[in-house]
């Protein structure tokens, strides 16, 4: 059956006692947008020149057949089918459903899945991305189809795919809460260990950790030796830190010891080296699963580097493998 059959063309002025198929959206811009009718309302004399003003000459009169859906049911179905936890659902509004956070984390989308669906046609399913951070109440898909009636079996395609793809028992939408890590922090250079100037990277990665939760339980100061900063690296680890940083020395000259430290830690090295700016010379380490990370200076004054990127993921319990820093290149010219 077509579509169009299930639905009838009505002038407004003739409408009047019918009742409105789909909610219908009134535009007025820098001012307003949003639902100026709800589906379900019963249009009166009164309604006729406010539909006249956006636009509406005529409305649909709808009679759905077996086998097709409304638009507000198919977005609900496809809301459903892929959500998650920590995830709520709002109601049908203008035939989209938004799925919003409800915690302050770390968004996982299962993008091969997003671009299935969205392959399929008559369907938009859009996604923030993944990994980004999100907090309670921050919308993280919308679902919608394209048509006012869509058949029924391409939702039915929607959901098999979804349990195909989350075949693992893991959710296609969700958001991971932050667990709150106790962190070591260590500042090399010996300009700031022997007072030459100010620390000013504490202040800076304090505040950075707490936003998701965890603490710098203690910032110890080392001169650029070596063997002190592996020294201090080990401290942190029998201290029981679930996180160490390493701030300065990152970059290529003689006293910069900081990756060289780290590896004489024992530490294994996922990564010297980010593709992305600011950022570039941070190192991703793990010593016996704990995450080491050394801050390049640019993590004390520009706003956004390869540390915010992989900080909430460390700290939503991610492990960060050498493909996840190769993927920061795609994107990763921030300014520098
Ligand atoms: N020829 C090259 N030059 C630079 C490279 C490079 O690859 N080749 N990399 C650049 C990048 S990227 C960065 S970022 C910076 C600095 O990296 P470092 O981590 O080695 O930083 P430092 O040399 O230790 O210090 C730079 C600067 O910041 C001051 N500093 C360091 N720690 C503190 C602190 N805790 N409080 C206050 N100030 C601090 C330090 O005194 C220096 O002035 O290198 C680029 N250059
Ligand atoms: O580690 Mo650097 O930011 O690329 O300045």
């Amino acid at each position: 059956m077509n579509p169009d059959s299930m639905l009838r063309e009505v002038k407004v002025e003739d409408a009047v006692g019918m009742v409105l198929a789909h909610d219908l959206t009134q535009i007025i811009p820098g001012q307003f947008k949003g639902r100026l009718f709800h589906k379900g309302h019963v249009i009166t004399e009164q309604d006729i020149p406010s539909l006249l003003n956006i636009g509406k000459e005529h409305i649909y009169i709808m009679e759905l057949q077996q086998g097709y859906l409304h638009e507000d049911e198919a977005a609900g179905r496809m809301a459903r089918a892929v959500c998650g936890n920590h995830i709520v659902l709002s109601s049908p509004h203008e035939g989209k459903v938004t799925l919003k956070s409800e915690i302050h984390g770390l968004a996982y989308i299962h993008k091969p899945f997003i671009d299935e669906v969205n392959r399929l046609g008559e369907i938009a399913m859009a996604t923030v991305k993944s990994d980004t951070v999100v907090q309670p109440g921050q919308a993280l898909v919308g679902t919608r189809v394209i048509p006012l009636i869509v058949e029924e079996s391409k939702i039915a395609t929607v959901e098999r795919l979804a349990a195909e793809y989350g075949g693992g028992g893991q959710a296609l939408v969700s958001v991971k809460p932050f667990r709150s890590l106790k962190v070591g922090l260590i500042t090399t250079g010996s300009e700031v260990f022997k007072g030459r100037i100010q620390d000013k990277f504490g202040p800076v990665v304090r505040n950075k950790v707490a936003a998701f939760g965890s603490e710098v339980i203690e910032q110890r100061l080392v001169s650029d030796d070596m063997k002190r900063i592996v020294e201090e690296i080990h401290y942190f680890k029998d201290a029981g830190c679930e996180l160490i940083l390493v701030t300065g020395g990152m970059s290529v000259d003689p006293d910069d010891r900081t990756p060289g430290a780290i590896k004489a830690s024992g530490a294994e090295i996922v990564s010297y080296g980010t593709p992305m700016l600011p950022g570039s010379m941070l190192m991703m380490a793990y010593l016996d699963g704990i995450p080491i990370m050394g801050l390049p200076g640019c993590v004390m004054h520009d706003p956004y580097t390869s540390f915010d990127v992989l900080l909430p993921r460390v700290c939503a319990g991610e492990v960060i493998l050498r493909e996840d820093i190769v993927a920061m290149g795609y994107g990763g010219m921030q300014g520098c």
